[in-house]
């Protein structure tokens, strides 16, 4: 009577252990079994990972990649062997690594959440205790990193042109994006699998986003599922979504309908990732771990060895073109905005194309190495706009590389609506989850503050072209002329003798 014996009719660990082979594979995920064995050479991740839970409980590896929907919605229902009675599963006990052990170690001596004061604390910290291959998939950019770096220090190569005397007892650093009032120009900008960093994901950041009244952008690769992170929206919160674009268009239509239904209010088509970049820490992680080496794999031709982030994206179009765009304006009322437009004349064509705004981004540095960063794009496009007229025909917002408000700012005075930032916030999160993440926000609410006072603007629309000064902007190697005589002064080996010479 299963009131007395709530698992009657269960499947044990014993009969799933039974199937342990290419030929025959069942897997528990999340107390449920399924007969993956036909799935094995469909799967974007190659077969090894999986064979390698074959006739076990696979969730622990699962979770952080896969939103939870996801063997409901792509595994055929009479795959889904039904419930296990988990007490009679081994559970593997996982001999704790060496390197494990040091992780704990250091997680128990990080620095409290109070002394990170700012962004790129949070980068300190979470390098020191984060697992490898969560660390590596978020830090890594493309190639050699030389885009991921400049990003940055472009934002070092715009300097400031402060007004004086200006009356700014009263600073207000709100503004609206995309007919959004948000507290403060920055969003929680699209980054896939959440869950590498934080075991609840991607909803860590829907409620830091909604408690700092910023936006936040829904990745397409969320380790959350799509209704998990809009179930987590509080009151008029409200979210984006990032799309990569399926070769199976009515995939993308069923996403795209689907964001609209729920409420989401802005519609970001990624078209700077055809095909995800060579991120080769990334890579290097995924060779770590024996299980998911899946090269030597029978009739799998497509290489596998590239990380979690190419495995997982073998559904984008690469033959994704402007000639589309009339077809998202006939699928949804959303705005349209396109993710990854990297020069004035793709600004120009998006604006022809009737597109609402574009994000001038280069993906964190994750995809094609040497392209410019994004503030050094804007610096190329909003003279070009207002020359033709054209500035307020759409909305610019940039991304990449951002850590300080003197960054946001420096977008803003050049005609940015706002800014994108990914990484800090991810960090934050990892190592310290919510608090962390809020106090990156309110960190940067407290410089924005102190320094639009500094600058001499006390509203967002104050913020203007002639405030920066983006002379060296454009060059991408500084180099700074060699002071001889001073460094002679200054060298404590000269001596005055050596001055007669
Ligand atoms: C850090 C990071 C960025 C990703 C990202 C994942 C991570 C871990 N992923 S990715 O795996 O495919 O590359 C996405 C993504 O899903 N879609 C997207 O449009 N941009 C993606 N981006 C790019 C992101 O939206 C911003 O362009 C970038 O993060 C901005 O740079 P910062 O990290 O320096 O702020």
């Amino acid at each position: 009577d299963p009131g007395e014996n709530p698992h009657v009719g269960d499947l044990t660990g014993e009969d799933i252990a039974k199937h342990n082979s290419r030929e025959s594979c069942w897997v528990i995920v999340h107390g449920k079994a399924y007969d993956v064995t036909e799935f094995l050479p469909e799967h974007p991740g190659g077969p090894k990972i999986i064979l390698k839970y074959a006739g076990k409980d696979a969730t622990e590896e699962y979770e952080p990649i896969h939103p939870p929907d996801t063997l409901d919605k792509f595994l055929p229902k009479d795959k889904h062997l039904g419930p296990v009675n988990m007490d009679t599963v081994q559970q593997e006990i996982k001999e704790e690594s060496p390197e494990e052990k040091e992780r704990q170690e250091r997680i128990k001596k990080m620095p409290k959440l109070e002394v990170c004061y700012n962004l790129m604390d949070f980068e300190t910290v979470a390098r020191h205790v984060m697992k490898k291959p969560a660390w590596a998939y978020y830090s890594s950019g493309a190639d050699d990193e030389i885009t991921m770096r400049e990003n940055h220090s472009a934002f070092h190569k715009i300097w400031f042109r402060p007004k004086v005397l200006v009356d700014v007892k009263n600073v207000d650093i709100s503004t609206t994006m995309l007919a959004t009032k948000v507290d403060i120009p920055f969003y929680v900008t699209a980054t896939a699998l959440g869950k590498l960093g934080h075991p609840e994901g991607e909803v860590v950041l829907t409620r830091a986003a909604h408690k700092h009244n910023v936006v936040q952008m829904i990745p397409t690769l969320a380790s959350c599922s799509f209704d998990e992170i809009v179930d987590a929206r509080q009151g008029d919160q409200v979210q984006w979504l990032q799309l990569y674009v399926n070769k199976d268009r009515e995939i993308t239509k069923k996403i795209v309908q689907h964001a609209e239904a729920r409420g989401v209010r802005g519609l970001y088509i990624t078209v700077d990732a055809p095909q995800l970049g060579r991120r080769e820490k990334d890579m290097r992680t995924k060779f770590d771990d024996s299980g998911s080496n899946v090269q030597s794999t029978s009739g799998d031709n497509v290489d596998r060895s590239q990380g979690a982030a190419r495995a997982i994206s073998s559904f984008i179009d690469p033959s994704l073109s402007w000639k589309d765009i009339p077809w998202f304006r006939s699928i949804t009322k959303m705005p349209i905005f396109l993710k990854g437009v990297q020069r004035v004349e793709d600004v120009l064509k998006a604006i022809e194309c009737g597109v609402d705004g574009v994000v001038l981004s280069n993906h964190g540095g994750r995809q094609l190495d040497t392209a410019r960063s994004g503030i050094e794009v804007l610096a190329e496009v909003m003279p070009i706009l207002r020359e033709r007229g054209l500035q307020d025909k759409i909305e610019i917002l940039i991304d990449g590389g951002v850590r300080r408000a003197t960054d946001i700012i420096k977008a803003l005075c050049l005609g940015a609506k706002g800014v994108g930032i990914g990484r800090p916030f991810l960090f934050a999160m990892s190592a310290y989850g919510q608090p962390g993440v809020d106090r990156a926000m309110q960190l940067l609410k407290d410089e924005m503050a102190m320094n639009m006072r500094l600058i001499g603007a006390a509203k967002i629309e104050d913020l203007t072209p002639d405030m920066v000064d983006i002379s060296s902007a454009r060059s991408h190697f500084v180099t700074q002329p060699e002071d001889t005589l001073a460094k002679r002064a200054y060298d404590a080996l000269i001596t005055p003798n050596d001055m007669l010479k």
